[in-house]
């Protein structure tokens, strides 16, 4: 280790040396290590996104300068630079040198490292033209299609006509054409592409979705997400970012990143997948009312968050959930998940091995159950931070993307006053989960009813029960609300008063690689394990 650190510093003076003369390139170990001449930098070959030749000649004829030099030679690389706050940006960099076969050799050489990289050279693009402030079909156009072009990737392109477009659509298209599924959109755009990719992968392997206990076949070709949506949450909380040239960067590369996906059932029936947030009473009403204000674009969740809010409905009912205890995490960790996070590695390959040594048996049923009965404001069950630039850390900042397990998190009938101070942190570094009516659980499936349902099915014929009035007769001092909630399910409203969910570990993958470390964080790290060395 200490030599290859000498080694490291020799070549970094090296290269400082070659970059002022023409151009360079070293090999470092089997990574390609470019030199120039502003200084020192390095771009692994992972990050190069292409190389062309350039006709430098003709812009020196151009520009009248260089006339009296020899016929030059050129190659542009294309390559990621890596700015502030996870955003990436294409830069470029032209070497020049007048050997012609040195010049071809070169673009040869990098054009080969190229093709060793596993990348998406053929894409299926869903554009939603109405998501957001309805830009996406610009933002596609303008900033992601010129660099899909740079990168030699091929699209079929598809500008949807109608909601469920894109979904019904994947259960036609020769998928295996395709090297991934790119959408751009928001969160209910992104479930409408997942909803088509999984469900077509049920149907293809003859998987009966509608059965809560049927173990599903994890979907292989990557989902894209260009962010153009009100809140793009799966994009935030998976890149670090919401922005639609970064998003296009990681696409190139053939970035991977597994994602846990909950099914949602009622009575054996499907009703939904979700990967974000799946809330009930406070996040499902801002939906329900936000669905009628869509003219107003993103501002609408600000407008019905801020009636939801002053509405102050609770809801009744019994939560029943299994506690996830095959991952080493918990929602109160100080560490959330990162690039190659090893919760999520460990969490993955417990989950196998349990199902390995349980075989066909279904060991879920006999783990035990918690039940909590009780008034909530808020039940949300998260499988990720669910950060967004609304709230950067999220509801849950220390959930994991892959860990096979959801944050359930239980906000009790509070003041109005404490609610805003639950809501509050949503949005600053304070921990979320520091009151004492809010309470978490990491779990990998749980169930709902509502206390309405309930006093139903126990006393069907009791037809006064049926009434909504019924319900809070006996107390006129509550304010729950007579009627029940619905559930935001990624953005999309679903109307079940009882539902049965569960986590289905890495079911898909996005072409992301979770949140990087800071560079602040990182280079002290690097300089712990120089000083360790
Ligand atoms: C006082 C400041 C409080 C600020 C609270 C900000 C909370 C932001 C939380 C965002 C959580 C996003 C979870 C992701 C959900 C997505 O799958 C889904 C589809 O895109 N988006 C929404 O449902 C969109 C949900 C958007 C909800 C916005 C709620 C805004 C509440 C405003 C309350 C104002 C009270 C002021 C009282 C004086
Ligand atoms: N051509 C279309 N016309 C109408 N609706 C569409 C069309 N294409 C897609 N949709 C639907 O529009 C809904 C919302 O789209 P999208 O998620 O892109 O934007 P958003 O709701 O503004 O953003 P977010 O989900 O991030 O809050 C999706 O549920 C999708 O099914
Ligand atoms: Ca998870």
């Amino acid at each position: 280790r200490v030599s290859a650190l000498v080694l490291r510093r020799l070549s970094a003076i090296l290269m400082w040396i070659l970059s002022n003369a023409w151009f360079e390139i070293l090999y470092r170990d089997r990574e390609s290590v470019l030199a120039w001449e502003q200084g020192l930098c390095f771009v692994p070959t992972s990050e190069i996104i292409a190389v062309e030749e350039t006709d430098l000649n003709k812009k020196q004829r151009n520009s009248g300068k260089w006339q009296k030099m020899a016929k030059l030679h050129a190659f542009t690389v294309y390559y990621v630079k890596k700015a502030q706050n996870h955003r990436w940006r294409c830069s470029d960099v032209t070497f020049w040198c007048v050997d012609e076969q040195l010049c071809n050799q070169w673009i040869q050489a990098l054009k080969e490292l190229l093709e060793l990289q596993t990348r998406p050279k053929q894409l299926l693009v869903y554009i939603n033209p109405y998501g957001g402030k309805r830009q996406g079909k610009r933002i596609y156009e303008q900033k992601v299609a010129p660099l899909f072009s740079l990168a030699s990737i091929s699209t079929d392109v598809f500008v949807t006509e109608r909601a469920n477009h894109a979904k019904d659509n994947l259960f036609e298209v020769n998928i295996n054409k395709y090297d991934g599924v790119v959408c751009v959109g928001g969160d209910g755009m992104f479930s409408e592409v997942m909803h088509g990719l999984i469900g077509r992968m049920q149907k293809d392997s003859g998987i009966d979705q509608n059965n809560p206990k049927a173990p599903l076949v994890q979907c292989n070709i990557r989902i894209g997400i260009i962010p153009a949506g009100s809140t793009d949450c799966v994009c935030y909380s998976t890149v670090g970012i919401s922005d639609p040239v970064t998003s296009a960067l990681h696409i190139i590369l053939g970035d991977s990143q597994p994602l846990d996906v909950s099914s949602v059932h009622h009575n054996n029936t499907f009703l939904k997948y979700t990967v974000s947030l799946l809330g009930y009473g406070f996040y499902g009403d801002v939906l329900k009312d936000s669905e009628k204000k869509r003219w107003m674009g993103p501002m609408r969740y600000d407008y019905s968050g801020f009636k939801t809010f002053l509405s102050h409905h609770c809801y009744e009912g019994t939560i029943s959930f299994q506690p996830a205890k095959h991952t080493l995490g918990s929602p109160r960790d100080k560490d959330s998940c990162r690039t190659g996070c090893h919760i999520c590695r460990q969490s993955e390959q417990q989950l196998a091995e349990q199902r390995k040594k349980c075989g066909l048996k279904h060991e879920e049923d006999e783990e035990e159950w918690k039940v909590i009965k009780g008034k909530f404001l808020a039940i949300n069950a998260v499988n990720m931070s669910c950060a967004c630039p609304r709230s950067p850390k999220g509801l849950s900042p220390a959930a994991h993307l892959a860990d096979g397990s959801a944050d359930l998190i239980l906000v009790r009938k509070c003041s109005r006053f404490d609610f805003l101070r639950y809501l509050v942190r949503h949005t600053n570094q304070d921990d979320q989960f520091d009151f004492s009516f809010v309470d978490v659980y990491r779990v990998k499936s749980f169930q709902f009813t509502s206390k309405l349902l309930e006093d139903n099915e126990s006393d069907v014929t009791d037809i006064g029960k049926k009434h909504f009035g019924q319900f809070c007769r006996d107390h006129p001092a509550c304010c729950c609300n007579i009627a029940n909630s619905t559930w935001n399910c990624d953005g999309e409203t679903l109307d079940s008063s009882a539902i049965e969910v569960r986590v289905h570990c890495q079911l898909m993958k996005l072409f992301a690689r979770g949140i990087e470390e800071n560079h602040k964080e990182a280079v002290s790290n690097q300089s712990r394990v120089e000083q360790l060395l």
